[in-house]
């Protein structure tokens, strides 16, 4: 039987025959990017992000799921004088079909990747946030029963909580940053029977969130002329570029990539700045000085990843040049106005990330890199939290372990171990 889809890298051009890889084993620094077999975008009966699962690397739906939906909005148009915007709303809002009871677009990868783990062997996830995509796998575990383990600095516990009681998340709290829970999580992900998540590596991530492009684009009827998304990692942009690239090798959405307009959130801009001067490498003193404290100021602290998957082959640096991208820097108070624009004229709360989108997408309608009558998407990539706690209950997730910033040590391993042990 030809295999639903094939692993190639991006640099080196080789087909990975290990489909579980991460990382090239010739020895690439690239990322891997999936192949599928059919080249037309089916569209599947299942609802959420498996009306998708022709490019999804898994087999069979994990149901029920939420998606991205795609939708337009008068007023936003008339308020920013775009004429043809498209938005895509990845959170919670019943008038707007948007189920996603975790609130942001970090539900879409987690359903993928937990899935194709699933699939793939039933290994336990070992994922590293600063909140968002921790509540996302937090969630689904508590909805499907999968476990997992997620690893939180200390300050995004309390943006950790599920919708139905989580019985199976192994939540580690560590006394540091955002950098700190990715070394720890590091040094769980080799306890027996768990595997790392992968971040912007793992290909079920990137494919999940590019559902939001496909889902715009079968709405839309083509691909927009431009994209706009806030971001930390940038695996969500990336993951746009790869959706758009299928689409155009579809044939019946168009043959031209959206333009990426991505932004950060002042004072830390790490990839503004490096693209600015088109650097495919960061310069620590220039990029992120003071990083700690730029860190501490900013709305949107999930925008704040200082390793982002920048450089690498096949990677946002890549996307940005493929795409003849632009980055914006947004200051809190742009921010803060992009959210009450949001509010007053979709009725949805934003998450701060989405809110900074939205403060680009006016710098760039005010300057007219945009034109009045382009196609354009903008990623409101999370939402909904107060009708979330309205409809729903919420279950705080209390910490299994808190450690200090350099604990990658025995002792916890094997208290993941025994935990481990109870799933067999
Ligand atoms: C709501 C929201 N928007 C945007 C982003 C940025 O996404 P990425 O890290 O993929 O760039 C995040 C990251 O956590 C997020 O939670």
């Amino acid at each position: 039987m030809i295999p639903k889809y094939r692993i190639r890298c991006i640099s080196g051009g080789e087909i990975v025959p290990d489909i579980t890889s991460l990382s090239c084993p010739a020895g690439h620094d690239s990322l891997l990017r999936t192949e599928y077999t059919s080249r037309r975008l089916q569209l599947s009966y299942h609802s959420g992000i498996f009306r998708y699962l022709c490019w999804l690397p898994v087999t069979a739906p994990l149901l029920p799921s939420g998606g991205p939906v795609t939708f337009t909005s008068d007023e936003l148009s008339r308020e920013l004088g775009l004429s043809r915007l498209a938005i895509s709303f990845s959170g919670y809002s019943p008038e707007h079909h948007a189920s996603l009871t975790t609130g942001s677009f970090k539900e879409l990868e987690a359903l993928a990747t937990l899935q194709r783990l699933w699939e793939l062997g039933k290994k336990i996830p070992v994922i590293a946030s600063a909140g968002n995509t921790g509540r996302a796998f937090a969630g689904l575990s508590a909805q499907y029963g999968k476990p997992v383990v997620v690893v939180v600095p200390s300050s995004a516990v309390s943006r950790l909580w599920t919708t139905t009681p989580a019985q199976d998340v192994f939540l580690v709290a560590v006394d540091g940053d955002y950098t700190d829970a990715i070394a720890v999580s590091t040094a769980l992900a080799t306890v027996p029977g768990c595997v790392p998540e992968g971040g912007a590596r793992n290909v079920a991530r990137r494919d999940g969130m590019g559902t939001t492009v496909l889902d715009a684009a079968v709405t839309l009827g083509r691909i927009p002329d431009h994209y706009f998304q806030a971001v930390g990692s940038g695996t969500g942009a990336i993951a746009a570029w790869e959706a758009a690239l299928r689409l155009i090798g579809d044939g019946r959405y168009g043959t031209k990539l959206p333009r990426l307009h991505l932004a950060q959130n002042k004072p830390f801009t790490p990839i503004v700045l490096a693209w600015q001067q088109r650097r495919r490498t960061f310069k620590p003193e220039l990029d992120m000085p003071d990083a700690p404290n730029a860190i501490k100021e900013v709305m949107s602290p999930v925008l704040t990843n200082r390793s982002p998957p920048y450089g690498i082959g096949g990677g946002l640096f890549d996307a940005l040049q493929a795409t003849e991208g632009q980055m914006y820097a947004v200051s809190n108070d742009e921010g803060k106005k992009g959210m009450a624009l949001i509010r007053d004229t979709l009725g949805i709360d934003p998450d701060p990330a989405a809110a900074v989108a939205t403060a680009a997408l006016v710098q760039a309608a005010a300057a007219g890199t945009v034109g009045p009558d382009d196609s354009i998407l903008l990623n409101i990539t999370g939402g909904g939290y107060e009708r979330i706690r309205e409809d729903y209950t919420l279950y705080p997730i209390e910490p299994s372990v808190t450690v200090n910033q350099h604990e990658t040590g025995d002792t916890l391993k094997a208290e993941l171990s025994r935990w481990v042990a109870h799933y067999g």
